[in-house]
């Protein structure tokens, strides 16, 4: 049986990064795969373990069919991966740090992909933003606007589809997010 893509997605600084490392123990106990991202950032940039290459290594790889999905946002480009494939293919589940603009591209390629929608109300998101310190205060004003037409529902938002979709709530403490998303993904693999 064919492996389940997990889409995790949600703005920047609702906590997919850390939800990622905090479930990825239990959730590879259960075999399911990461996607390491390859990233117009440097690799020493805060944050994720994403490979980081200058936009013209991505253009390059890209051209070369190196990524199952690959979009652009914030001023970067991001790949998946196409090993992906394999793992879905032998029947793995992956779990993908994804984005809300790129969802419906990727139910094109992954029509049974779950959409998972990370939420933190947005004063709180400012906070860990400007906490985390990776983004100036102009590009976090930038991120928390791009999250307010996302949420605004319109043309282009991930509620607009009519496509199932969980969401996921972050506000409160990390455990017990990391616990809701190994439930949420229990029952999802019982639905299947
Ligand atoms: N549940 C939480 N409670 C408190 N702080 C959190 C929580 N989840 C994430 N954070 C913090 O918020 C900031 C943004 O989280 P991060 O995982 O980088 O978000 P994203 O990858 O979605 O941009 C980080 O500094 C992180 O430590
Ligand atoms: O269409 P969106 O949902 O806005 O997503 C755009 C991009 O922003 C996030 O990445 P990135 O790691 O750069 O940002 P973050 O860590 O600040 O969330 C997300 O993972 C997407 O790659």
């Amino acid at each position: 049986m064919q492996g389940r893509l997990i889409y995790l997605m949600g703005p920047s600084g609702s906590g997919k990064d850390s939800l990622l490392q905090a479930a990825r123990a239990p959730l590879e106990a259960h075999g399911c795969r990461f996607a390491r991202r390859v990233i117009t950032r440097s690799a020493e940039s805060v944050g994720e373990d994403a490979v980081g290459v200058t936009p013209a290594e991505f253009e390059r790889l890209e051209g070369e069919g190196a990524f199952a999905l690959s979009w652009r946002a914030n001023g970067l480009a991001y790949g998946i991966p196409v090993e992906i494939d394999a793992w879905l293919d032998s029947g793995q589940d992956v779990l993908i740090n994804g984005s809300r603009g790129h969802l419906e591209a990727a139910r094109q390629r992954y029509p049974q992909l779950l959409a998972i929608l990370l939420r933190v109300d947005e004063s709180v998101l400012r906070q860990r933003l400007l906490a985390r310190g990776r983004e100036t205060p102009e590009q976090i004003e930038q991120r928390l606007a791009r999250s307010r037409s996302f949420a605004a529902g319109g043309q282009g938002s991930v509620a607009a589809s009519g496509q199932p979709l969980c969401v996921l709530d972050n506000s409160g403490p990390l455990p017990q997010t990391v616990s809701r998303l190994l439930q949420l993904l229990d029952e999802a693999r019982q639905c299947a």
